[in-house]
């Protein structure tokens, strides 16, 4: 079974949507610049309604005050750094999770795969996400896509999630391309930036139930 993180949940709606499409993780931005923002005290609010997922605190390049904002708010299981944070704050930002750290690495090529070795056993898990648009005001949720059969075959020592321009057309596709174990998705799950639709979640979900295309 493919294990689902849907991110960028902004309320008690999408987060009834995500526990009831089985999601494993549900993620929360905190980044004022994003669409998806919420503040901790809101994130607290809704990973307290996340019942039997794992919760994220999506957060980028924090300083330590507002990463314990974020543990005493929220006390996320994961904290997921999608800035450009090197290893060593990798391991610093460990002790405000409560299960560990979620590193993001922006792909575009072959050659990005090669950063992602560095935070190998340093990060507890890889996120290989799409590289943002020239000039982005942020740095995830683009819904752009790049070749998923790049991270075919990575030898890697802890787990990894593919996401980067998922949706419930072709998913199953990129799963079966990059043989993902698990995967995340956030504007493929929208009707508008930031704006979740239940439908679409659970077609997500459900787009993973089924065999890969051209796969019997
Ligand atoms: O989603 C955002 O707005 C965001 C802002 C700042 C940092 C990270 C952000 N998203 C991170 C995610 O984990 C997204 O799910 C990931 O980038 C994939 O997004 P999408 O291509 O839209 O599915």
């Amino acid at each position: 079974m493919t294990e689902i993180k849907f991110c960028g949940l902004k309320t008690g709606r999408d987060v009834a949507a995500a526990v009831q499409a089985g999601a494993r993780w549900t993620g929360y931005v905190i980044f004022p610049a994003s669409p998806r923002h919420v503040t901790p005290a809101l994130a607290g609010e809704l990973a307290h309604l996340a019942q039997g997922t794992e919760t994220v605190a999506v957060m980028v390049d924090p300083d330590d005050a507002l990463l314990a904002q974020i543990r005493d708010a929220m006390r996320p299981d994961w904290i997921q750094l999608h800035g450009s944070e090197d290893p060593r704050r990798v391991v610093q930002a460990r002790a405000y999770a409560r299960q560990g750290i979620i590193k993001s690495v922006p792909v575009a090529d072959a050659s990005d795969l090669e950063a992602a070795r560095a935070y190998d056993r340093v990060a507890d898990m890889l996120l290989f996400d799409a590289k943002p648009p020239r000039g982005a005001s942020r740095p995830g949720g683009w819904g752009e896509t790049y070749d998923y059969g790049l991270l075919k075959n990575l030898n890697l020592s802890v787990p990894w999630l593919l996401s980067g321009g998922l949706d419930a057309s072709n998913v199953a596709a990129a799963v079966a391309a990059s043989g993902a174990k698990a995967v995340d998705v956030s504007s493929g799950i929208e009707s508008s930036p930031g704006i979740k639709d239940a439908a679409r979640i659970q077609a997500f979900a459900d787009a993973l139930a089924q065999p890969a295309p051209g796969l019997t």
